[in-house]
């Protein structure tokens, strides 16, 4: 599920559009207690006049591989955009047409008009509208294992509809939902340790989650593209509600609600075996009953 920016590579890499801000991220990573969750970087490259970033391939040496990635935190603007909305606003149509497409009645009367809306005004309309504001994630996109990309998420709002999309990514199979249980836990517990995360406000970035039929279960953090580090006078929580100029990323908030999603789905799966396995006795003795019947 390689998207525009990228680019397959040789070696078990893939090279992804350079982006300054996401070298230095990468770069830092690399040397803090996240990186056993972040792909391996190697530096960046110019191929045909274009720059790229090098990254492991986090797909290579997988059997038809399954793929969900989460974008974290509750709001997927910079506060930058937000200053530059209300002080110099730039519209953009392709936005505006990309908000009408989803929800007709979405845009005012006067970006009706303009047939524009700016940046942040559309991203934030795409965080109120999916679960991003209130649960602190959003599913972005499922890539099952023969290929099909799902992204009909956009309107994904309540905890049962997300518990419900695990179990179907994950086919409800137990040891792999417990995989990314555990991995869950072991990333929150990096993030505590990570001065990385400490002095970064962590924004649009994603949780790769990446299974396969050989069993492999993992989750990746990825896309640093809007992380930068917070000004010095802020000390950031990620655990708190954003409010104009706190910075806040609420990532926490977001990491603390999948975890528990993947837990109630843990829950359910193993009910739904239960169920299946109770159902199955039952059709085993009455065959063993019909059998001794006609005998
Ligand atoms: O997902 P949809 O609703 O299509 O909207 C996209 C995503 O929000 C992109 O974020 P991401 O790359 O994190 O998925 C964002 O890129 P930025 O990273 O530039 O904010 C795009 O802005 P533009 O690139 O300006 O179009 C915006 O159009
Ligand atoms: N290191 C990687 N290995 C394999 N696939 C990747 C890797 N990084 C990203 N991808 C794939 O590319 C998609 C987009 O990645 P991302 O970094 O979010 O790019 P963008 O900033 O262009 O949105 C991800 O959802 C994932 O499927």
């Amino acid at each position: 599920m390689l998207l525009g920016n990228f680019q397959l590579s040789e070696g078990g890499e893939v090279l992804k559009r350079f982006s300054e801000v996401e070298a230095v991220c990468l770069q830092a990573l690399m040397a803090d207690p996240l990186r056993p969750f972040v792909p391996q970087y190697h530096g960046s490259v110019t191929k045909g006049g274009e720059s790229y970033i090098r990254l492991k391939d986090l797909l290579s040496g997988l059997k038809n591989p399954v793929i969900m990635d989460c974008k974290m935190g509750v709001r997927t603007y910079q506060e930058e955009e937000l200053t530059k909305a209300h002080t110099k606003p730039t519209l953009r149509t392709d936005m505006y047409q990309k908000m009408v497409k989803v929800d007709p009645t979405a845009p005012t009367v006067e970006e009706h008009e303009q047939r524009g809306v700016t940046k942040w005004r559309y991203l934030q309309w795409r965080d109120n509208t999916s679960s991003t504001a209130t649960l602190g994630f959003r599913i972005e996109c499922i890539m099952m294992e023969n290929g099909i990309v799902q992204r009909d998420f956009k309107k994904m709002l309540t905890p049962a509809q997300v518990t419900e999309a695990l179990l179907s990514f994950t086919k409800s199979q137990l040891h792999i939902l417990k995989a990314y249980h555990s991995r869950l836990q072991a990333l929150d517990e990096a993030l505590k340790e990570s001065p990385f995360f400490k002095a970064h406000e962590v924004i649009g970035s994603s949780l790769l989650f990446v299974h396969d039929r050989t069993s492999q279960a993992s989750i990746w953090m990825i896309d640093f593209g809007k992380t930068t580090p917070s000004p010095s006078s802020v000390q950031l929580r990620h655990d708190v509600p954003w409010a104009e100029g706190n910075r806040e990323d609420g990532y926490l908030i977001g990491l603390a609600a999948l975890t528990s999603f993947v837990g109630q789905a843990i829950s359910q799966a193993a009910c739904r075996q239960v169920e299946n396995h109770g159902e199955e006795m039952g059709s085993v003795a009455h065959t063993l009953q019909e059998q001794e019947h006609t005998h």
